[in-house]
């Protein structure tokens, strides 16, 4: 604490602050409002200052004009509405709490020294001459979260500025009222630190802007490095890392960087919600945020039906158990299909299709095939053989839709249109008629009539029957009349050939396990490495492509072949890509994200100590497939060994349950030693476990999860929870499940990844349930969900993890 006088002296500077502050947003309030009203009204009254016309080519021109010059207007008036009122909601924002931290620092050029006071945001003064506040993402702020009193140095982009810190103090100002005030001499005082770690979970994530530790800083501002990879323990705060981080860049880069163009992949969909609220709580608009899941379901459409990392989890966890050749060689072939090996495969199948092979789909056109596969193959393998797959794809779309024309104009003749001129309603004869009869009226209205002409239908090239000949109104309508409606019956083909429906996916990815011989296989890819159980793989693969259904561990493989055959989409736009949950993607997807968005550049966060999915990479190894991606001089790897989230017991128990977690660290905050309770039998569980949540929710924690091991066993668990009277807010979270709240969950362990709770019930810790090695990694991420208590409940043997371990590391007590 601080003597008498600094507290009054902080207390006068607060007021002042808050004053300017209240007189600030005072200021903007009407002008805010007026503005509002303004861009309402513009919108509205929109289309009384645009005169449309679109008589002539010219008068059409005219319109496209004034449209897009309103439309300039607007949006310049929107956004410099949109800058005021981000200044005045940060205002409004800060009221309660202007800033958290300060440092004075005397420059050792100049001499100078200055208070610097550091906040959400900035705020000057009433000349706006001097800072009142500097937000936490200036550079002079680094130094609060990188230094101690003593010299101090922070980077600007005129170079590095050295000198001395002389004071660091920290504050919690709550509603405008100064609480406490602590002068601090290690780089952040733990009391702030222990204040919020201390606090109840939240059903959405906090910033930690106050509190944010020098290394975690390092990642919030690295913006030299293409790749960021930070492997992280549990609960070391990678995700808050990554939150702060893109508030910083969009800060840092706020003319040229949206937030749209930052992407999070998140490991579900309730993980989104929970993070959501970091963002826009430090004034900043959300990123966008999806799923790989969501990305890959989103690219291929409603064609084939996509198994989710979930369904593939479960089954993973569920069937482990029967021991059979069917088991084993999925698992080969996941790992398989993650890997870089089978990356190259791909790609040198893209060459080897260029010779042969390439699978197509014949065009059907009232019930009879138009254009064979073999003609398609036949164009296909006509062209240069230097010319590029993707390149021939495009060869054969142009030719197909060149084929189409030709076979379109032929079928103008036959009966079935005759049958449908016949049925055609009055209204389309008299549009037909009056189109014609304008074409002739007026000689300069030709070149309007074929523009509209051209742009409703397409092709018109005034060289068709009739053009020239006599003037006979009739011909010309019923002429019209039939192009339209064969064109609309093309329509749909055309369609369908634009976006290379004319190319059998299916059977072209399927091709590559339709060949059970090695050599086969080696002869497409270049490669005669296969799994073991490769005949099996083959044969689980292809089931499931007749199916029209895809493995998870098929959809990026198999997306990134439609890649290599229509060319890549990319997306331009985005320069930030975030990867949370690292761990669980595969050097595959790493490789198809790269292609992806090859403006961008990637912080991949993720704690290989929780790699729970079968394709997980390592992100620190050397030689680590993720180093390889940008090469390692554009590669930065930090690792965060510090652990935040659980208390200094949790973290001793879990950290010794890990090969290698002897470098994790507790942070120093005490709760009780985890709990084991040793069942006399399952048919006990749910009433023990209902009689604890009653205690721990009479303790005051009202974020509690129990956590199975899988969906099939939490859906178990909650309804035996709720026959045993343990209902009350008692919630059952699937992958559906959009959001986080709080109240008692019960979750199963891969749903749990990335969120946090008060208590974690660990509802089956017993050896019958977690004893294989390969499951070690998920029974530790459960039990590192945990902030406050950790409770396991077990039948007979205790899971290996546990029995092994130091028996003082944890309670034992019994049912
Ligand atoms: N510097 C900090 N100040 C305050 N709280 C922090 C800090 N760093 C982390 N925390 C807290 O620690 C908890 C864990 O953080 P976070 O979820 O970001 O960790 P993580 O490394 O992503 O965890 P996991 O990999 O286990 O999901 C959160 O409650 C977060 O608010």
């Amino acid at each position: 604490m601080i003597s008498e006088n600094d507290w009054k002296q902080e207390q006068a500077r607060l007021n002042e602050v808050t004053g300017t502050l209240q007189a600030k947003i005072a200021e903007l309030e009407p002008e805010v409002s007026g503005l509002r009203n303004q861009v309402t009204d513009f919108r509205k009254k929109f289309w009384e200052d645009v005169t449309v016309n679109t008589s002539t080519f010219d008068d059409f021109e005219e319109t496209l004009y004034s449209i897009r010059q309103q439309e300039a207007l607007l949006n310049e008036r929107e956004r410099s509405h949109r800058a005021r009122l981000q200044r005045y909601n940060n205002m409004k924002r800060m009221l309660p709490s202007p800033y958290f931290g300060r440092i004075d620092y005397e420059e050792k050029v100049l001499g100078l020294s200055e208070q610097i006071y550091i906040g959400v945001s900035s705020l000057v003064d009433e000349d706006g001459l001097s800072f009142l506040v500097y937000d936490w993402r200036t550079p002079i702020a680094s130094m609060y979260y990188d230094h101690s009193p003593g010299p101090a140095s922070y980077a600007t982009p005129g170079g590095q500025i050295d000198g001395e810190m002389l004071l660091k103090r920290q504050y919690q100002i709550r509603d405008g009222e100064l609480r406490s005030v602590f002068d601090t001499s290690v780089t952040i005082g733990d009391e702030l630190l222990q204040q919020a770690l201390g606090k109840g979970a939240d059903a959405q994530m906090k910033s930690i802007v106050a509190t944010i530790q020098k290394e975690q800083n390092a990642i919030i501002r690295d913006d030299q490095n293409r790749m960021l990879i930070v492997q992280g323990a549990a609960g070391s705060g990678k995700t808050s890392a990554a939150l702060q981080r893109a508030a910083y860049l969009l800060y840092k880069h706020r003319d040229r960087l949206r937030a749209d163009q930052i992407v999070l992949f998140s490991p579900n969909p309730m993980f989104n919600s929970y993070v959501s609220t970091v963002l826009p709580e430090l004034g900043e608009e959300n990123m966008q945020q999806t799923t790989f899941q969501e990305y890959l379901a989103h690219w291929l459409g409603s064609s084939m039906q996509l198994e989710d990392p979930f369904d593939q989890i479960e089954y993973v966890l569920t069937a482990a158990g029967d021991g059979s050749s069917a088991y084993e060689a999925r698992l080969q072939g996941i790992r398989y299909k993650a890997s870089e090996s089978f990356l190259r495969a791909l790609q040198h199948y893209a060459t080897w299709l260029c010779m042969k092979g390439m699978q197509f789909s014949g065009i059907r056109y009232r019930d009879r095939e138009i254009i064979s596969a073999e003609q398609m193959a036949a164009q296909f393998y006509s062209y240069d053989s230097s010319i590029r797959l993707a390149n021939r794809a495009l060869l054969l779309r142009d030719w197909l839709l060149e084929q189409l024309t030709t076979l379109e104009r032929a079928e103008r003749a036959a009966d079935w249109v005759q049958d449908d001129l016949d049925y055609l309603d009055v209204e389309q004869y008299e549009e037909a008629h009056k189109a014609v009869l304008k074409k002739y009226e007026r000689d300069e209205a030709v070149f309007d009539f074929t523009q509209s002409y051209i742009d409703q239908y397409g092709d018109f090239r005034g060289t068709e029957a009739g053009e020239g000949n006599a003037f006979d109104f009739a011909d010309q309508e019923e002429e019209l009349l039939r192009r339209t409606i064969v064109k609309a019956s093309f329509e749909p083909l055309r369609r369908e050939v634009r976006r290379f429906k004319f190319i059998d996916f299916v059977r072209l990815y399927g091709q590559l396990f339709s060949k059970e011989e090695a050599y086969e296989y080696a002869e497409m890819t270049g490669t005669a490495e296969v799994p073991e159980k490769w005949a099996e793989i083959c044969e689980q693969t292809l089931a499931k492509l007749d199916a029209s259904e895809l493995f998870y561990e098929d959809a990026t493989p198999y997306l990134y072949l439609k890649e290599l055959v229509e060319g890549v989409r990319t997306n331009t736009d985005v320069r930030h890509v975030f990867v949370d949950e690292g761990q669980d993607y595969s050097p595959f997807q790493y490789a198809f994200l790269k292609q992806l968005f090859p403006r961008a550049r990637m912080t991949v966060l993720g704690d290989f100590g929780q790699a729970i999915f079968v394709q997980s990479t390592n992100l620190h190894e050397a030689g680590s497939p993720l180093a390889r991606i940008y090469g390692a001089d554009e590669t930065r790897l930090i690792r965060l060994v510090r652990s935040y989230r659980s208390t200094l017991e949790i973290v001793e128990l879990t950290k010794a349950m890990l090969p290698g977690g002897t470098d994790i660290v507790p942070f120093e905050r005490r709760g009780g030693k985890p709990q084991l309770v040793q069942l006399g039998g399952s048919e006990v569980r749910a009433g023990r476990i209902a009689s604890d949540l009653a205690e721990l929710r009479a303790e005051g924690f009202d974020s509690i999860a129990v956590i199975t091991k899988t969906a099939a066993e939490a859906r178990e668990a909650h309804a035996a929870l709720a026959g045993a009277a343990a209902s009350d807010g008692l919630r059952l979270i699937t992958k559906e499940t959009l959001t986080f709240e709080k109240g008692v969950a019960v979750i199963p362990a891969y749903l749990a990844k990335g969120v946090e709770f008060d208590a974690v019930l660990v509802y089956d810790a017993s050896a019958a349930t977690y004893s294989r090695e390969s499951e070690r990694k998920l029974f530790y991420t459960v039990c590192t969900r945990a902030m406050h208590r950790l409770r396991l409940y077990s039948v007979g043997d205790v899971t290996p993890y546990m029995g092994e371990l130091n028996a003082s590391l944890y309670e034992v007590s019994g049912s």
